[in-house]
């Protein structure tokens, strides 16, 4: 449903991505990993259409994007970022936020809203305001609004990442369940590879702006690999999800 063929993007002399092969199927969970400054959030933001390549083809849904994304195709995607952004408005109209400006019927909005933020387990918290939540609650708030919109393809950019371990480990195993129930087709950015092996099927190792290794989790770990990715696997290797 989304492929990326190789996309080059540079921003001043800077080259931050170089020769891109990206592809993501319905259904898949997809992760991107790699070392610090590899290029992890740039690439999501280009499959995103935040940010435009520099050269490189672009396909979603059957289409070549070039140039403006279609207002049909944009609102197909839905982003979490680490930084939950939130309306300093009440839970329920942050969640809501996106189906009012899609123009969805008031009747069906408050159920679909009710449901997600029950789902996030933050239902008691829908008349609060985004200002007063917790770390973990306004994340949860953030990821209903985008579960709400039903997105094609959601892009999760270190949706965890400013958490404290037991909130990031509740909210690991919460989105673990909503992911595998709803199918979501999802691409998520994470230095943790506990949330690589939790939560994607494939992990794709960004290092200098390439692809250097791809393959489910497992394979990743358990087969050989060029240096370069074995030196950035090592941490993982040494420090495995407990079972
Ligand atoms: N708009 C930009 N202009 C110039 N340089 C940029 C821009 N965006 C990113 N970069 C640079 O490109 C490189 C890759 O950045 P990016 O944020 O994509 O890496 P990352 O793998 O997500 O890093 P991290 O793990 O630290 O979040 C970095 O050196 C960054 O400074």
């Amino acid at each position: 449903m989304l492929t990326a063929q190789d996309i080059h993007w540079q921003q001043g002399d800077k080259v931050i991505l170089q020769g891109i092969d990206f592809h993501l199927k319905k259904g898949e969970l997809v992760g991107l990993v790699g070392p610090n400054g590899s290029g992890k959030s740039s690439l999501l933001k280009i499959l995103s259409f935040l940010e435009r390549p520099s050269s490189g083809l672009i396909h979603f849904q059957g289409k070549s994007i070039a140039g403006k994304v279609p207002l049909n195709l944009r609102r197909q995607i839905a982003i979490v970022f680490q930084e939950p952004l939130l309306f300093n408005t009440s839970v329920f109209e942050n969640v809501a936020a996106g189906l009012k400006i899609r123009g969805v019927p008031k009747r069906e909005i408050q159920p679909r809203v009710k449901n997600w933020l029950d789902r996030f387990g933050i239902a008691h918290l829908e008349k609060q305001y985004a200002r007063s939540l917790s770390g973990g609650e306004a994340q949860r708030a953030s990821l209903a609004r985008a579960f709400v919109l039903e997105p094609e393809v959601l892009f999760l950019d270190e949706p965890f990442s400013a958490l404290d371990a037991p909130t990031k480990e509740s909210l690991r195993e919460d989105l673990a369940e909503i992911l595998r129930t709803t199918e979501t087709t999802a691409v998520l950015v994470s230095h943790d590879f506990r949330d690589i092996e939790r939560l994607t099927h494939r992990a794709v190792v960004l290092i200098n702006g390439q692809i250097a290794a791809q393959g489910s989790p497992t394979e990743l770990l358990h087969t050989p690999q060029p240096e370069n990715v074995t030196k950035f696997l090592t941490h993982w290797r040494t420090h495995p999800i407990p079972s």
